[in-house]
């Protein structure tokens, strides 16, 4: 503050040569201590005192040079000199003079002091407040290190709170790190890390001086832990955005960035060689300068993504995509791609998807008849009470959701019941699955019934696999043999029943399933029951309809009826001219005891056709003997024949019995594998589409 500024604006003048009588009378009004002295040249000559101004009360030709005290050169000072340089001078009332030495005004040294106090409170205020402001971590400390001020974020950085900090000892705060150290020497010190409650702190420390002297520290301490992120992040996202350019550059098909205003940002090689453009710097010019007919600044202001279409550049179609990327909800820039350089290209692939897409119809068609029931209630031959009983049985069954147990003889036909209630129920278009449990090593029945996930097991199919449980859903599975079903299995099907959900091999999660359960055995299940081989609890829950198939021996009747059935099956298969059995062919046919039932007398009229030469009636010697009992001179055959023809008809029938499984048709039969894969060489026997071809 400049010297002018704090002068007295009207200061009160007395001049040398006044009488004191007069001037005492001038001044009686004002109230101060002491009045400066002037000559008449204006200059400053002296201090008088009001006291001796006072004393001087009857003499009338005293003059005030007589009583002042001489002006000293200290009491003087210019008005455009700094006034706090009257603090180190003595004395209370200075002249202010002019640059030739004329009295200007008084100054006070209680005024200025008023002043600059004044000022000093309110800087500090000022400096308190930017401190607060400031989102750094402030604070101060004297010599000894107690805290003198600190700020808000100090203390929210420190954890520290409440009124009595200023005081505290900064070490005791701060033990790892000894922010006095070096104090003497005056060293200002800056960005120490160290770690403080998890976090990375700098500190920066300012040595505050008096007189050359350290009296104390200012501090300023930053958290650099987010900072220290920030970093890592970045180092990473760099590395994100070389691998981005580099997969761009290599990219076979073009590709091309533009920002929001439809200025290009990136654009690979491959994009930039099919414009021709590959020695120009195009990044920063708009697309349209670029590339023919494009569409990628429409996008970016539609912000609607397109997809495959057709642009024509050069002559060529190409098939573009154009996907808009957004940001804060505003198009940020449009990615575009060129899908194929040629539309050429396009179509040949297109054409291969097409076929893909046929042949994935065809596989369908195929799955959805592989999986259909084939047989209806039309197809369940048999007059017999028995057998009527059995199939209005399996007929009210159809209409509603039980689980359905058929029990009989091999044979007998539970396989035709089982599609025949299918086919009736409301489930008629959906999936029917067979499962045969006899012909399922033990150790795949899991995954072959509930599926499996990808890895579950070494060997298990990439992708996984669906179950048949999961590809009956909302149809039917026919579970065939059942009374083979391990115990294990049994008391996982039992789950399925009761939760009706499976859960895959190798999976957490359940799926729920809606399938309805036929179940079919030709074994004794109540013995098993008994053997504990099958789980009580299971049998109740599938036998909640159970149909008994009478065998053949108890409907001999039926069999009329079921030859004439079979007669025209096979002579229109085998393009014969038949026309009947005799009366004595079934009178033998009626006297067998049928151990294979109505596929084996099926067995029996196919093989009669087949050997019919000229004749068109099926007589008693073109049964077996077995069966016939006739035993002529014609069918004595030499025995090695006999003995091959009984091993080729047994072979047939396991293959059968066992859904043509020929691991289990060997073990069945008690020969290794590799001897009965050769016994199937020798007879020619193969088995295509599940059915039995003998011969060449
Ligand atoms: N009542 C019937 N009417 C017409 N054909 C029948 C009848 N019963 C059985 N068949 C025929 O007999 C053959 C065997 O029938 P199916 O496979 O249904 O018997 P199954 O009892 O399931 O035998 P297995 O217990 O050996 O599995 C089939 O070709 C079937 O068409």
């Amino acid at each position: 503050m400049l010297v002018g500024k704090l002068m007295l604006k009207n200061p009160i003048k007395i001049y040398e040569d006044e009488i004191v009588t007069q001037v005492a009378e001038r001044m009686q009004n004002y109230n101060f201590a002491r009045f400066p002295v002037l000559d008449r040249d204006e200059m400053p000559v002296g201090i008088l005192k009001r006291k001796y101004l006072e004393m001087e009360s009857g003499d009338s030709d005293v003059t005030v040079k007589d009583i002042m005290r001489r002006v000293s050169d200290e009491e003087v000072i210019r008005e455009f000199e700094e006034a706090y340089t009257i603090f180190n001078r003595a004395g209370e009332m200075f002249f202010v003079v002019d640059e030739k030495g004329r009295f200007k005004s008084i100054l006070r040294k209680r005024h200025v002091m008023k002043m600059y106090f004044e000022r000093l409170e309110y800087t500090e205020s000022n400096l308190r407040g930017v401190i607060e402001c400031v989102d750094t971590a402030v604070f101060s400390v004297n010599r000894l290190g107690r805290i003198v001020f600190i700020n808000n974020f100090a203390r929210e950085l420190l954890g520290i709170n409440g009124d009595k900090i200023e005081g505290m000892v900064i070490g005791e705060l701060i033990p790892d790190v000894d922010i006095m150290e070096g104090i003497d020497s005056g060293v200002d010190e800056f960005n120490r890390n160290f770690d403080f409650n998890g976090r990375r702190l700098v500190l920066s420390r300012y040595v505050a001086r008096s007189d050359g002297k350290a009296i104390g520290a200012i501090c300023s301490l930053r958290d650099i832990t987010r900072y220290n992120e920030i970093t890592d992040e970045l180092a990473l996202e760099k590395t994100e955005k070389e691998v981005l350019k580099s997969v761009f550059n290599t990219a076979y098909d073009g590709l091309i960035v533009v920002d929001a205003k439809g200025y290009i940002t990136m654009i690979s090689d491959a994009y930039k060689s099919f414009l021709g453009v590959e020695n120009e710097n195009v990044v920063g010019r708009h697309v349209t300068e670029i590339i023919e007919n494009t569409r990628l600044h429409k996008v970016a202001e539609t912000g609607v993504p397109e997809v495959a279409d057709l642009q024509k550049i050069k002559g060529d179609y190409i098939v573009a995509s154009r996907i808009p990327v957004f940001k804060n909800g505003k198009v940020a820039s449009v990615v575009g791609k060129i899908m194929f350089r040629n539309i050429d290209e396009f179509e040949k692939l297109y054409k291969k998807i097409g076929k893909i897409e046929q042949q994935l119809e065809n596989y369908k068609d195929e799955l959805s008849k592989i999986n259909k029931a084939k047989y209806n209630f039309g197809d369940i031959v048999g007059r017999s009470n028995e057998m009527k009983r059995a199939v209005n049985l399996a007929k009210k069954a159809a209409y509603t959701n039980s689980n359905v147990l058929i029990l009989g003889e091999s044979g007998t036909g539970k396989e035709l019941f089982a599609h025949s209630i299918h086919n009736s129920s409301a489930r008629r278009n959906k999936p029917f699955i067979k499962v045969n449990c006899a012909a399922i090593p033990d150790d795949l029945m899991e995954s072959e019934l509930f599926g499996y996930e990808q890895g579950a097991f070494t060997g298990a199919k990439k992708g996984g696999r669906i179950g048949k449980f999961e590809v009956a859903d909302q149809g039917t599975i026919f579970l065939d043999e059942i009374g083979d079903m391990p115990m294990h299995m049994q008391a996982k099907l039992l789950r399925v029943i009761q939760e009706r959900e499976v859960e895959r091999i190798g999976s957490n999660k359940t799926i729920k399933i809606d399938v309805r359960i036929i179940a079919a055995t030709n074994r004794n299940i109540e013995r098993l029951i008994e053997e504990k081989r099958f789980r009580m609890d299971l049998y109740y829950r599938l036998n909640v309809v159970t149909i008994e198939i009478p065998s053949l021996r108890e409907r001999i009747d039926d069999i009329d009826l079921l030859c004439r059935d079979f007669l025209e099956k096979y002579r229109v298969r085998y393009y014969k001219k038949v026309d009947s059995i005799s009366e004595s062919a079934i009178a033998k046919l009626k006297k067998y005891p049928w151990p294979g039932n109505v596929r084996e007398l099926e067995n029996i009229v196919e093989r009669a056709i087949n050997i019919l030469d000229t004749e068109t009636v099926i007589k008693p010697k073109h049964l077996p003997s077995d069966v016939s009992g006739v035993f002529d001179i014609e069918d004595v055959k030499p025995l090695k024949d006999v003995l091959n023809e009984t091993e080729i008809r047994t072979i047939v029938q396991c293959l059968e019995v066992v859904s043509f499984n020929k691991s289990r048709a060997a073990r069945l039969l008690g020969v290794s594998r590799a001897a009965f894969y050769e016994k199937l060489d020798k007879y020619k026997i193969k088995v295509v589409n599940k059915t039995i071809h003998i011969g060449d």
